[in-house]
């Protein structure tokens, strides 16, 4: 199975920017800067460094890792390095999560922040053959001053590999109505609409994401398993829940592993796909992701290869470009049986 999962052509929907710097990355950044930061350079510290004891610890801890990010040379490099890192995991397309808002707040500018992102596309693309598109999502905890600025930079720099909108950080305290006016003109000018729900509070905040937002996918959205009605919605719609079982388990949004309701969802018929999330934080990878959620819905190498299909069929990437990663998956299969 392992191996099987190694050599898996793989689509990745839900890993985040800065969430994604390795400890390699984490600790040249922490080298090309100094000054005061919490951050450890030393990997085993950084271990520790990444446990969490609930959500807003760890939205603490992860905006101590965007402090590290101070230019565009820094994007530059956390975007190709972060491209070199999934093409070791043949992943070939990805939707990275980026928050521009962060970073321009921190003082690089927008122009700057997109052109990096958009050199490191390029040479993610060349180097590695790997195909990253970009969400820009709105921290939440900044509010809608963060909901303004956010937009203003997707439609103002448009960069090419822009395609979704979401909204990330706690949603405890951050009502996800207020963002419908950003939604509705991120939508008008052709970007899907991804928010993250669900992930900390009941399924009330994915309605909302549904009704006020317009979601197209949700993130994480783990707790439509407490409502049948919702869950029922989301399979009719087809609405998929982008989920990553060990993000819930390291930020405390689920007991333990055996407790994720990955299970109930997909017997719902809930359309899914596996993510890692911000996986140097957790402690995780995608390829340990789909072992994981193997174990939890007890498939085999077929029904893994399935899992990589849906999550291609579940991207926003062109119908052409889904055609060929999804023959890649059949023929890699084909030839591992
Ligand atoms: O699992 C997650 N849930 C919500 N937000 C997250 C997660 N991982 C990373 N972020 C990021 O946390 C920042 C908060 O300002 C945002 O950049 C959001 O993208």
């Amino acid at each position: 199975m392992t191996s099987f999962i190694a050599g898996l052509p793989k689509a990745e929907l839900h890993v985040h920017h800065v969430g994604s710097a390795s400890p390699r990355i984490v600790a040249e950044l922490a080298a090309r800067h100094e000054g005061a930061s919490p951050v450890p350079a030393d990997p085993a510290a950084l271990a520790d460094y990444f446990a969490f004891r609930d959500f807003a610890h760890f939205i603490d801890v992860y905006l101590t890792v965007v402090d590290l990010v101070r230019d565009d040379e820094d994007v530059r490099m956390l975007t190709f390095e972060i491209a070199r890192e999934l093409s070791r995991q043949q992943v070939r397309y990805a939707e990275l999560t980026i928050t521009p808002y962060s970073s321009v707040k921190r003082g690089i500018p927008a122009k700057a922040f997109c052109e990096a992102i958009e050199d490191a596309r390029r040479g993610a693309a060349g180097e590695f053959g790997v195909d990253l598109r970009w969400c820009f999502d709105i921290p939440g905890e900044a509010g809608l001053e963060a909901a303004e600025q956010t937009l203003a930079i997707a439609l103002g720099e448009r960069p090419d590999g822009l395609i979704s909108f979401g909204l990330g950080g706690p949603e405890i305290g951050v009502p996800r109505p207020q963002f419908k006016p950003y939604f509705d003109q991120a939508r008008a000018a052709g970007l899907h609409s991804v928010p993250h729900a669900g992930e900390t509070t009941g399924p009330e905040t994915i309605w909302d994401a549904i009704r006020e937002l317009g979601a197209e996918r949700i993130g994480h959205g783990i707790t439509a398993a407490q409502d049948p009605a919702l869950m029922s919605y989301l399979a009719e719609h087809r609405i998929p829940l982008e989920i990553s079982p060990t993000s819930n388990l390291r930020t405390r949004a689920v007991p333990s592993l055996d407790e994720h309701p990955l299970a109930r969802l997909v017997a719902a018929g809930v359309p899914v796909s596996i993510n890692s999330d911000d996986p140097p934080m957790f402690g995780t990878t995608l390829e340990e992701e789909y072992a994981v959620a193997a174990r939890l819905l007890g498939l085999d190498d077929a029904g893994v290869a399935e899992l990589a299909r849906a999550a291609v069929r579940q991207s926003f990437l062109d119908p052409s470009g889904q055609a060929k990663l999804l023959a890649e998956i059949d023929a890699y299969t084909v030839r591992s049986a």
